[in-house]
């Protein structure tokens, strides 16, 4: 059913007063109703989003009375940035200062809840509410109907599109701490642990003395490009994008052509998230050999801490350890390989993934857009999406260049976004025949072109080989966020992407049963695609 018309409250202030109120507002009987008196009741309870999240006792307290007997609480510390709100603020300030001209082109449409309105009218002679509202859906990114978002006054959809992630990563702390209170979280603790690991390994024999797994003098002999020669990876602005800017559209496209490679400034992951789950790397990385083994993989599992596939006994190793798991979907998380140590790193783990998933689904919008493409046409392939993390942690060697961090591989997923974790580089693409190191600008996140895009876009947008090298003296910290497609989705050439038949590079094949292929092999090259790639196009 629809809303009937009912005029703006707002303009009919603006024309008529407000001493003047029609008879359909006035309801003396509801306004009569008892309000506590100041000096009375208490104020709803307080509660401490911060000390929530350092899993402080009497703080999970208070907000399970505030649950219970409330129903209502205050939050402070929320963690929603203070630029962030000041800038929805001036924003809704702005959309309701607006002539009335203006506002009405986000006006609601009859059979419809969305837009600039009044609260839903069922009858003519239904009492009306002292207020006008505009409603917007914001989650999940497909049901985004932009043409309600308004695009005055000027950066409303960027704010807008601010404060609702970083509110969505508020409200998804909250029920975390809820269930915490519920008893409903539970853990079971690990038993197993299989050798091999890195950290452990340097801890008891010293950086100098290299097993001869791990050296391999002619990989790591190849050309790195020199200092003066190539030039930076570019770098595109994320805010920029969401606001539809022609040159940063375009610079994005080049990113993805040209590079397979990009920094992302201005990318929308709260800095608070990102420092969070730098500090929660750092301390899982710290902890003592038998804590880490709580979450250390099990045979035939690719989740938990451990070493990168390794599938044979005679496989050159990489110098690295890493944790593995999966965030997205929902169901797929396996709590069991989820540090809960130290302190908050589920929680700094949980708000860190879905931000970088909101800025991985606004990027693929935006090559959608480069691409013309309609971004439903991605969207809908990656409803349920797969999101996982590695988290990646190279010790120093005293053969460092004897020595790979990660072997030459590229990702087997549509965008991975990388955030470097501490302030020693070492990720190096290939570009031109030699390695090009990257060196992240303060503050950006890494973009990387995965296989999958490369599919989608029938090798219109490349995924590009790299390669992790080590530090002589000082450890590496890394996370690498993947994105994919959903696990039923098809992955082959969209059809947008290809004019004939004969054109696809590719053949279309099931995501799962791709990566069930994937998983069976080593890291290695471009491997991902050798079921699908089609022969007279191979290379
Ligand atoms: O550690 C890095 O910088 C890169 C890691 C990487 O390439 C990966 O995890 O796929
Ligand atoms: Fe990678």
């Amino acid at each position: 059913m629809a809303s009937l018309p009912v005029p703006s409250v707002q303009a009919m202030v603006a024309a008529i007063g407000i001493d003047h109120v029609p008879p359909r507002y006035l309801r003396p009987t509801d306004a009569d109703e008892p309000v506590a008196s100041d000096g009375g009741e208490a104020e709803i309870p307080v509660v401490d989003f911060w000390r929530l999240q350092l899993g402080d006792g009497d703080e999970l307290a208070r907000l399970h009375i505030a649950c219970q007997d409330w129903g209502f609480f205050q939050l402070v510390n929320h963690n929603v940035p203070e630029d962030v709100v000041e800038g929805m603020k001036a924003s809704i300030k702005g959309f309701f200062e607006l002539p009335a001209e203006t506002k009405k082109q986000v006006v609601q449409e009859p059979g419809q809840l969305e837009g600039y309105g009044q609260l839903f009218v069922v009858s003519e002679d239904q009492k009306l509410d002292w207020a006008d509202i505009l409603y917007v859906k914001t989650q999940p990114l497909q049901d985004r109907n932009l043409r309600f978002w308004p695009d005055q006054p000027a950066g409303f959809r960027m704010a807008l599109d601010r404060y609702c992630a970083a509110v969505k990563i508020t409200a998804d702390g909250l029920l975390a701490a809820m269930a915490t209170n519920l008893g409903v979280e539970s853990e079971v603790i690990a038993e197993r642990w299989v050798g091999g690991v890195q950290s452990a390994m340097v801890a008891a024999i010293g950086i100098d003395h290299v097993p001869p797994r791990y050296l391999r003098p002619t990989d790591a002999d190849e050309p790195v490009a020199s200092d003066g020669g190539e030039a930076e990876i570019p770098v595109v602005d994320f805010w920029r994008l969401q606001l539809g800017d022609g040159d940063e559209l375009a610079r994005l496209h080049i990113a993805c052509q040209d590079w397979g490679f990009f920094q992302l400034v201005n990318h929308n992951v709260p800095e608070d998230v990102v420092e969070g789950m730098k500090a929660s790397i750092k301390g899982f990385f710290e902890l003592p050999a038998e804590t880490k083994k709580q979450v250390v993989q099990e045979p035939g599992q690719l989740e938990g801490y451990g070493q990168l596939f390794v599938v044979s006994e005679d496989q050159k190793l990489d110098w690295a350890d890493i944790l593995y798991v999966k965030t997205q979907p929902l169901q797929d998380r396996n709590l069991r390989f989820w540090p809960d140590q130290p302190a908050g790193f589920r929680m700094a783990l949980d708000r860190y993934c879905a931000a970088v998933k909101i800025t991985a689904d606004g990027l693929l919008a935006a090559m959608a857009t480069n691409l013309g493409v309609e971004p439903e046409v991605i969207a809908e392939r990656c409803v349920g999406g797969v999101q996982s993390v590695r988290v990646q942690y190279y010790p120093p060697c005293g053969q460092a260049d004897k020595v790979v961090g990660i072997s030459p591989h590229s990702d087997a997923d549509l965008v991975t976004i990388l955030l470097q974790a501490n302030e020693v580089d070492g990720l190096q693409i290939r570009r031109g025949g030699a390695w090009l190191p990257v060196r992240p600008l303060e503050g950006a996140l890494i973009v990387n072109v995965g296989d999958i895009l490369q599919v989608f876009t029938n090798g219109r947008y490349k995924s590009v080989e790299h390669r992790v090298v080590v530090d002589g003296k000082k450890e590496r910290l890394s996370m690498a966020t993947f994105h994919s497609p959903s696990k039923n989705a098809i992955v082959g050439p969209l059809s947008e992407m290809v004019e004939h038949e004969d054109d696809a590079a590719y053949t279309s094949m099931n995501h799962d049963e791709l990566l069930k292929l994937f998983f069976a092999k080593k890291l290695e090259g471009k491997n991902f695609l050798n079921p699908i790639k089609k022969l007279k196009n191979s290379g």
